[in-house]
């Protein structure tokens, strides 16, 4: 488990509903804070998905921690997202075991309300509140009012955004997108080559498959099997850290790879929505990156587009800076829901 400093105190009001519990729940971790009014995050803490059986259990196991438990008296209002489709009441992850029914979760937890919500709809509903925790990787200014596309590589390879509201009030409609499972598009001789290596292990390779931490994986296998080394196994994080060492050059190949490949989805997503709001990167991947993936090729693969290059060159694309993004979208859907009674 790691812990984080809560956020300092602010002036806004207490929730006249009592202190609310927001979750944001991946494949590999479960991130978990305290929201006692509009806006405060407070006992952040990240426990790991694999250290608990179900997610009811992590649930107990954070409300329990001394340093959660002195701040609430009870919750009774809670939203959590989480990283998959979610239709109707049945639950279940596509990267973790974890299996639930909302409404047995909601009562076994004593909760008044509990929301489950797809993790990239709520990251997608942040993206207008981010102010300076986004930094841009070339292109212009947004256009105001355009779609804005959403990605991330994790665990898995979330995909969202906003379209404009459609019921003519102001605000923002957040796509529920599972676009990490379009087919994969190699773009050059080498991905074609880990394409191939990827189809001895999966019928179909989705970008998931390879944009994700298993994805780095996989690229390394297959960039080992290509150079003469077949069988050479590292985890995502040591290919990360041999790279960005500049210890291991297969390593740094990898990155490469996997940030161009990234470039490619991401100019994908934003032909198709038109996102002339910008195209944003989330997950846990590349923020960990830092200027190497400024300095890949990620931008100039997307704007590489033949015809629609100059098109794309206009679209700015942001990494996501924020620690906890995604509390922020999920506190405002939760806020939408009770409102106003809470
Ligand atoms: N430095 C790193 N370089 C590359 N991959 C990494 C690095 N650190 C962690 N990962 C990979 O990132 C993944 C975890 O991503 P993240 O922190 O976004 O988790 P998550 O929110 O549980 O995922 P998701 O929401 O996609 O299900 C794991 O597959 C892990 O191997």
């Amino acid at each position: 488990m790691t812990a984080f400093a809560s956020s300092p105190a602010s002036p806004t009001p207490a929730h006249a509903g009592g202190v609310r519990l927001l979750a944001d729940i991946g494949g590999t971790n479960a991130r978990f804070a305290l929201e006692p009014g509009p806006g405060r995050f407070e006992a952040i803490e990240v426990l790991s998905c694999h250290d608990h059986a179900t997610l009811a259990d992590a649930i107990r196991a954070y409300l329990a921690l001394p340093q959660v438990a002195v701040l609430h008296g009870g919750i009774r209002h809670a939203a959590i997202a989480i990283a998959n489709p979610v239709v109707g009441d049945q639950v279940r992850m596509t990267n973790h075991h974890w299996a639930f029914s909302i409404e047995a979760l909601r009562l076994e937890c004593g909760f008044d309300t509990l929301l489950v919500v797809n993790d990239f709809s709520a990251l997608a509903r942040s993206l207008p509140h981010l102010g300076d925790q986004k930094l841009q990787v070339g292109g212009g200014a947004p256009e105001p009012g355009a779609a804005i596309g959403l990605l991330g590589a994790g665990t898995g390879l979330g995909v969202s955004g906003l379209i404009p509201a459609t019921n003519g009030k102001p605000g923002w409609t957040a796509l529920r997108s599972e676009g990490g499972h379009v087919s994969f598009s190699p773009v050059n001789e080498m991905e074609v080559a880990i394409l191939q290596y990827a189809w001895r292990e999966f019928e179909h390779v989705s970008s998931e498959r390879l944009l994700s931490g298993a994805g780095v994986e996989l690229i390394y296998r297959a960039l080992s099997d290509r150079a003469g080394r077949p069988g050479e196994q590292l985890t995502a994080p040591e290919i990360s850290r041999r790279a960005l060492s500049g210890e291991c050059a297969l390593c740094d190949q990898v990155l490469e790879a996997f940030c161009g490949m990234l470039g490619t989805a991401a100019g994908n997503l934003a032909i198709t929505l038109g996102a002339q709001g910008g195209v944003y990167i989330g997950g846990g991947i590349v923020p960990r990156l830092g200027q190497r993936f400024i300095d890949s090729s990620f931008r100039s693969r997307f704007e590489q587009r033949g015809r629609f290059s100059g098109y794309m060159a206009q679209i700015p694309t942001y990494v996501i800076t924020a620690e906890y993004p995604a509390f922020v979208g999920v506190s405002a859907i939760l806020s939408e829901k009770l409102s106003p009674a809470s």
